[in-house]
C-alpha cells in the first residue's frame, strides 16, 4: 500500500454531491437542479450557503449548506474533497464576471482534479454526468498515493 503510485478509492452507488454556482449562474443551477430533482433526490446533496438555499427552496431537496463562497464556502466544500465526504461536484462558475475569492474557486477546482472527482463546470457536463451509468453504480477513482509521497520526502528531508 504504501509503495504503490496510486490508490483507489470509491464512490459508492449513492453520490455526495456538490452544487455551487456563482450568482449570473444561480438562475441556471436552481432550474437545472428542478428539472432533475427525480435522480438527485436518491443522493446526499450540498453546497455554499447561497446556492444551497436557493436550490432547497425551488426544489423541496435537502441541501446542507455551507459558509457562502466568498466568505469560505468553496473552501470548506475543497475539505470535504480532501476528507473523502464529498466525491461529485456540479460548480457553474461564471466566465464573465471576476469573483472577489478567485483564489478559492482556483483551489476548488484543483483539489476536485487531484482527488478525480467528476465535476462539471456547464450544464451540458452535468446532463452527461447524471445520466451516466456510473450515477447508478459504484465508480473505482485513482488517486495519487499521498502517503507514500510523505513517506519519500519525509527520508529525503531526513
Ligand atoms: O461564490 C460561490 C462559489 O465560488 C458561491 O457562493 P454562494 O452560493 O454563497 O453564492
Amino acid at each position: 500500500m504504501l509503495e504503490e503510485e496510486f490508490v483507489t478509492l470509491e464512490i459508492g452507488k449513492t453520490k455526495h454531491i456538490a452544487l455551487v454556482a456563482h450568482d449570473g449562474k444561480k438562475q441556471e443551477l436552481v432550474d437545472w437542479c428542478d428539472r432533475n430533482k427525480e435522480i438527485l433526490k436518491g443522493h446526499f446533496l450540498c453546497g455554499t450557503g447561497t446556492t444551497a438555499k436557493l436550490i432547497a427552496e425551488k426544489t423541496g431537496l435537502p441541501v446542507k449548506g455551507f459558509c457562502s463562497g466568498p466568505l469560505g464556502g468553496d473552501q470548506q466544500i475543497g475539505a470535504k474533497i480532501v476528507e473523502g465526504q464529498i466525491d461529485f461536484m456540479i460548480f457553474l462558475w461564471d466566465p464573465l464576471e471576476a469573483q472577489p475569492h478567485d483564489p478559492d474557486v482556483k483551489a476548488l477546482l484543483r483539489i476536485a482534479v487531484v482527488y478525480d472527482i467528476p465535476i462539471a463546470n456547464n450544464l451540458a457536463t452535468a446532463d452527461f454526468m447524471l445520466n451516466s451509468k456510473y450515477m447508478s453504480e459504484p465508480y473505482a477513482r485513482k488517486i495519487e498515493n499521498f502517503n507514500r509521497t510523505i513517506q519519500q520526502r519525509v527520508e529525503r528531508m531526513k
